[in-house]
Parts: C-alpha cells; structure tokens; sequence
C-alpha cells in the first residue's frame, strides 16, 4: 500500500525537492560524502566556510542535498538551515574518539530544535576504512543513540572516499520521504497510512 501511495505522491508532485541538511564536525567527511553522491567520485576538499549545496538524484527521488560547515565557529549557523529539512545526515569520523563526546552534545542539540522535529536523522559512521574506526556497535554506544525517543533514526556505516554505506543510507532515507509524502498526499489521507517502525534501526 505505501508503494501505491509513493506512487501517486510521484504523480501528483513530480518535481518535488526533497531537503537534506548535512552536519557534523569539521574533518568528518561531509564535503566528501556530498560529491561523492553528485558527481560519483572523490574529490579533493578544503574545509567549508559556509555550505555548499548540490541537486542528488536518488532513483526517482530529487534531493537538494546542503553540506554546512563543521569548524567550531561555524556549528551556531547551523540552525538557520533547518527550515523545512526532511532528513538530517550527521557525519561522524568513526576514528576521532578524542571528539566523539562533542559530536554527540552537537547532534542532541539539533534534535532538540523545533525545525526538525519532524526529520528523519541518518547518522554516518564514516572513515571506515581506517583501521582504528570505531564499529557501529561502539559508535551507537559512545552517542547514545538509543536514547533517541522522538526521531526517526539510523546510523549507516561509511565510507565517503569510495562511496561504500551511501546508497544504503539514501535508501533509508529515500523509504523516510517517501513515506511521509505518502502520509501527506491528500488523496491518499482517507486510507490508513503505513506504519513507521517504532524501533530504530541498525545496520552493522
Ligand atoms: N580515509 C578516509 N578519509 C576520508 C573519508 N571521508 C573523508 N575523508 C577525508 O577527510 C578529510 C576531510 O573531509 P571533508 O569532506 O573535507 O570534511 P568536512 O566534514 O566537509 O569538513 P569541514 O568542511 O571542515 O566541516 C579529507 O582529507 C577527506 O579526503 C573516508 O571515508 N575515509
Ligand atoms: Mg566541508
């Protein structure tokens, strides 16, 4: 039934933008993870002042996909652009565990503001590549992910230089969107819409 719904979404409102926002600390691999799903390769970065922003095709989806700075300086500017953001990707290096403590105090603090109170929250453990990468096992634990109550939420290992994890972590948020346009879309209202997993869910 959700598939009919997504369908008719698709029909009703063929160029719909769907609005990512892409945070995390400086160094974790944001920019990375940006071009590798526009353009399909690595590129050289610089780290961000500001944000970049690319259009991501995922199957039939459109994604306007924001990549925001991640310095110190930076994290306060974050917040103005939450506005209308279906899904948050918080990129984390799996391999700073000096820092882990202050990713975690950034990304409980966007789950707290009002703009995405309703946003799915992808959380990417990245640089799996590296050998000293925190598995996803300890990384839900150093975040303490499982005390996510209100959101929607998964952690997807990554790794954004070769680009292994992306699609499967733009598939659970593809499944995200589409389920709340299918909420949303007016003549699918009167048919019960799908259920959501109560439980987050994990991938190794
Ligand atoms: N080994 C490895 N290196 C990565 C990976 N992803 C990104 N990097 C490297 O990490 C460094 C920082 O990557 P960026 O994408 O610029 O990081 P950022 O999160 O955009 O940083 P800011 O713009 O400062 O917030 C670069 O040298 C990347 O090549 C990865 O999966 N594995
Ligand atoms: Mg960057």
């Amino acid at each position: 039934m959700g598939q009919l719904f997504s369908l008719v979404a698709q029909y009703l409102f063929p160029n719909k933008e769907y609005k990512i926002v892409m945070v995390g600390l400086d160094n974790a691999g944001k920019t990375t993870t940006l071009y590798r799903l526009h353009l399909g390769e690595a590129v050289v970065t610089q780290p961000t002042v500001g944000s970049n922003v690319e259009c991501v095709q995922y199957k039939n989806l459109k994604f306007e996909v924001w990549d925001l700075g991640g310095q110190a300086n930076l994290r306060p500017s974050w917040a103005t652009y939450y506005r209308s953001t279906d899904a948050v990707i918080v990129v984390i290096d799996s391999t700073d565990r000096a820092r882990a403590s202050i990713a975690k105090n950034e990304l409980f603090n966007l789950l707290d503001h009002e703009h995405l109170a309703g946003s799915a929250i992808l959380i990417m453990a990245n640089k799996q590549d590296l050998k000293d990468a925190m598995t996803v096992k300890e990384m839900s634990d150093v975040l303490a992910l499982h005390s996510i109550k209100r959101h929607d939420w998964h952690i997807q290992a990554t790794c954004a230089k070769t680009g292994e994890g992306l699609m499967e972590g733009m598939e659970w948020i593809a499944q995200r969107v589409k389920g709340e346009a299918a909420a949303t879309t007016p003549l699918a209202s009167p048919q019960p819409s799908p259920a959501k997993p109560l439980a987050p869910q994990m991938r190794a």
